[in-house]
């Protein structure tokens, strides 16, 4: 199924969510609605994460929870309110069988086996910056599952490859609440509006500008990767580009997307195959990329095209404007 854009759909910026998911819903005769109730169900999860971020200093949900996630990372109280928040979401939707969690290392069964899809899910992306009030998301990849609806779903329904995605995109809590996704053809971004709690069309149809003049990457790190990386860096810098880095994915990302520029997580001598996570980091912003003009890449090819074997895997990510990914891995 592939979405009409807004374009086409003839939305003016400033409608729902909720009557663009319908306009684009109608669109398609044989759309059962259970796409489109998820997107909802995705958009009511990330009103609710909204809420507690914004209150997260004035009650007890800062700082870290003195665990840690399969990656082995410390978990911060917002990374487990997050995952809860919307693991009980997509529950409650009934249209999501199984999810894949950064939090959890096993499937995460909702309990609606006769759930047509399955979502893998970064809850809170950006966990460094969750304490100090920096820009933080939420990132989210939908698969239609391959496995019979009313069995379990299996790491099959998980494993199909980012091209096979039917829906991606993410959460940005930044100076503003946004959420960014596509369902195949054409990216578009709504704006939460606070005091009414809808989100609203405010980016239509967004296109990534081929080129642009800002990088972003962890500059830490410059000794630790490739010399090819080491160059690109290079140039850039003699080319007096910005270098603008805040640690979350999302609002890095976000920003070029938007402006024009490039964020590359290569591998390191600490992380060979690289940091971000593929499934639920990699994938979803590739397909964002993608859909509105731009590229991602691993060194070697589209990330898209990476055939995944396991489901927290790791990959190097170079993603953002076309003519700059592509001098990224070839400088
Ligand atoms: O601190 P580093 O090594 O630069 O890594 C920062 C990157 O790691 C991440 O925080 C990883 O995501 P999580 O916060 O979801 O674990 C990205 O958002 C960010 O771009
Ligand atoms: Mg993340
Ligand atoms: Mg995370």
């Amino acid at each position: 199924m592939t979405s009409k854009t807004a374009q086409e759909l003839a939305l003016p910026v400033g409608v729902t969510l909720d009557r663009f998911i319908m306009a684009s819903q109608s669109a398609f005769p044989y759309a059962t609605g259970e796409l489109s109730q998820l997107l909802r169900d995705i958009a009511i999860a990330g009103k609710i994460i909204n809420r507690e971020i914004n209150r997260a200093g004035l009650v007890d949900i800062a700082g870290g929870n003195g665990t840690e996630n399969v990656q082995g990372e410390n978990q911060q109280k917002l990374d487990i309110v997050a995952n809860i928040r919307f693991i009980r979401a997509l529950k409650n939707g009934g249209e999501v069988c199984a999810i894949l969690s950064e939090e959890e290392e096993d499937i995460i069964y909702t309990g609606n086996e006769h759930g047509k899809y399955v979502v893998a899910m970064d809850p809170l992306d950006g966990s460094s910056n969750i304490d100090v009030n920096v820009s933080i998301g939420t990132i989210f990849s939908i698969y239609r599952r391959v496995t019979p609806t009313g069995s379990p779903a299996t790491m099959d329904d998980f494993l199909q490859g980012g091209r096979k995605q039917v829906a991606a995109g993410y959460i940005l809590y930044g100076s503003s609440t946004m959420l960014v996704f596509s369902t195949g053809d054409g990216v578009n971004g709504f704006t939460l509006d606070q005091s009414l709690g809808e989100f609203i069309l405010s980016h239509k149809n967004i296109s990534s500008p081929n080129n642009g003049t800002i990088f972003s990457v962890n500059e830490g790190n410059y000794y630790s990767y490739l010399p090819s990386v080491q160059k690109y860096l290079d140039n850039c810098k003699q080319r007096g580009y910005s270098a603008r880095y805040i640690g979350s994915l999302v609002g890095d990302f976000h920003r070029n997307l938007l402006k024009g520029g490039i964020y590359l997580y290569p591998s390191t001598k600490k992380d060979p195959k690289g940091k971000l996570r593929l499934l639920y980091e990699c994938y979803p912003l590739a397909f964002i990329a993608e859909k509105s003009g731009g590229k991602a890449s691993d060194g070697f090819g589209a990330i898209l095209d990476i055939v995944p074997t396991s489901g927290h895997q790791r990959s190097p990510i170079y993603v953002g404007s076309a003519a700059m990914v592509k001098e990224s891995v070839q400088p």
